[in-house]
């Protein structure tokens, strides 16, 4: 009797809740429909309800919202509200303006998207913000940057070293896998002082930009749904899940460098030791130090506050270089145009292979300039929208009042694919469209703009154009036509913040030979 007064009672209290939960989504969707703030601006009625849209098209779809929200422009106009609290803006001059200097917050979900709240990349504030970027001092600099040279050709001579010995076995080698194993040890290097063994261990490498566990679980846009559960998944349900399903143990090695990193955290600290002071004026090796020895309290520098901080930057610094290394590569390979006078310039410039040109003589080079430029255009370093929100007051955008706290996101991919500023072919490679065109440099928005800019530019810009410059001066390369490369292993295509291709693991074999000369 008690049994089926309990089972009666547990299925009356069920339809309750059900009726319950259900009114409470019908009142919520009302509001955000017909009274809320934004219910005037226009999109799709489903976006402004929720945010399952847009769930659907990143996470299930594995990134793909970049490419729909286009689309969406051409129907409703230039902004659109593509979330209950967000609109997306499609307009290259208002990118201009809003990701320049306004002292901006960003949308908590996608700083948080990482679990990397200590880090640049994860503070919403903008003052904390300009603080914790301040911390990395003049590590990223221009100036600094030159110093860095050595240690780019360094590591791009240890790849070429690879190259040489596939020459020797007359076999192929895959330059994605190769690229990363070059940027990956700079970044190393200068952050933290040491080498991981990226050249040695080409089974960790590729498992740090291995995209299909990723996209399996849609790991890097839950992050903007349940920011909170990411640090808890990346520390223990990746490795259990991945012990499940018998994933290769290289999958992992995200965890396994963070490992390494906090080591060789803990001997700088031993080393130095972390002071609040920062006039001491002491010549810094690695960026980490300088990070150390910046004003942040102490707090800040220790524990996992200094692991995040230095692991973001890290993590920033080699796989987004690396993939417009292959993605330029690949163009190059296959524009026969492109590639001879490209290596008619360099070896012009650039008699003696033998010898190592300064990268001061390389930014003389108009041609490698604009292939670089055209090949960065069309990568968009960040797929995802980035976002800006202002805390206290409204933001105007022509006619339209956005009032505070909105989420404004917009995308580079947006400005970097303008028809009105690159003309029709806009979606094709094609570095002609750089010469003679510098005021085309201000609509460039791989690295991003203003106050949030990339805070490598510097580093990549070097690293890509000595590493290019020296692989395809020393070499010459082709596909292989039974590795069947096509766009869907290179170009950009997934979301996973940074670009990642329809394939989700970059892959350019290439059989190289060694050049005379
Ligand atoms: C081709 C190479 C690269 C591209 C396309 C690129 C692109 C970007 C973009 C678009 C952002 C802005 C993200 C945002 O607004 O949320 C960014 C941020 C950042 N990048 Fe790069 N990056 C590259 C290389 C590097 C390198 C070599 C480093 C070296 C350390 C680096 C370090 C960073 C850091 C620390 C941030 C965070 C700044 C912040 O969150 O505000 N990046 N990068």
């Amino acid at each position: 009797m008690a049994g089926s007064y309990f089972v009666t009672n547990f299925w009356t209290f069920a339809a309750y809740a059900v009726v319950l939960f259900v009114s409470y989504k019908a009142v919520v969707y009302t509001q955000r429909l017909f009274v809320h703030p934004l219910s005037k601006f226009p999109g799709p009625k489903i976006m402004a309800a929720s945010r399952i849209y847009e769930f659907y098209y990143d996470s299930y779809q594995h990134g793909r919202l970049w490419r729909r929200l286009p689309e969406l422009h051409k129907k409703y106009g230039a902004i659109i509200r593509m979330g209950p609290d967000e609109l997306h803006i499609q307009d290259s001059e208002y990118f201009d303006y809003l990701f320049g200097f306004k002292p901006l917050d960003k949308w908590p979900m996608s700083a948080r998207q990482f679990g990397l709240d200590h880090a640049m990349f994860g503070t919403e504030d903008y003052k904390l913000y300009t603080q914790r970027r301040a911390a990395f001092g003049d590590a990223f600099s221009r100036s600094k940057t030159f110093k860095l040279q050595p240690l780019v050709n360094e590591k791009t001579e240890k790849g070429c070293e690879q190259i040489r010995a596939a020459t020797r076995r007359g076999g192929s080698i895959d330059l994605a896998y190769l690229y990363r194993a070059v940027t990956a040890e700079i970044i190393t290097e200068y952050m933290y002082g040491q080498q991981y063994g990226f050249f040695e261990d080409e089974k960790t490498t590729k498992g740090l930009y291995d995209r299909r566990f990723d996209a399996l679980f849609g790991f890097t846009h839950l992050g903007r749904f349940i920011p909170f559960w990411i640090p808890i998944l990346l520390i223990f349900a990746r490795s259990q899940i991945r012990q499940v399903l018998g994933v290769q143990e290289s999958t992992a090695s995200m965890v396994a460098f963070s490992g390494f990193a906090d080591k060789m955290l803990k001997n700088i600290v031993d080393e130095h030791g972390v002071k609040e002071d920062v006039s001491e004026n002491k010549q810094y090796k690695t960026a980490a130090e300088v990070y150390l020895h910046s004003s942040l309290p102490v707090h800040d520098k220790t524990g996992q506050s200094l692991t995040q901080a230095t692991m973001a930057a890290w993590a920033g610094g080699w796989d987004t270089t690396a993939f417009s290394l292959t993605q330029t590569s690949y163009y190059l390979l296959r524009y026969d145009s492109v590639l001879k006078k490209l290596k008619a310039e360099l070896n012009k410039a650039w008699p003696q292979q033998a010898t190592t040109p300064t990268y001061q003589e390389l930014l003389e080079l108009p041609y490698l300039d604009a292939v670089m430029k055209e090949s960065l255009r069309l990568m968009h370093g960040a797929l995802s929208r980035l976002t800006r929100m202002n805390p206290t007051s409204a933001e105007q955008y022509k006619s339209w009042t956005i009032p505070p706290k909105t989420k404004i996101s917009m995308s580079t991919s947006d400005v970097n694919l303008d028809k009105s500023i690159w003309g029709d072919d806009v979606e094709n490679f094609r570095p002609e469209r750089w010469l003679g065109h510098p005021e085309l440099d201000k609509w460039l928005m791989t690295f991003s703009k203003g106050a949030r800019v990339c805070a490598g530019q510097e580093l990549a810009w070097m690293e890509l154009k000595l590493i290019v410059a020296t692989i395809f001066r020393k070499f010459d390369m082709e596909i292989p036509s039974e590795a069947k490369v096509t766009d869907a292993d290179i170009l950009p295509y997934c979301d996973g913040f940074t670009p990642g291709p329809k394939n989700y693991m970059q892959r350019l074999p290439v059989v190289p030979t060694l050049v005379d000369g």
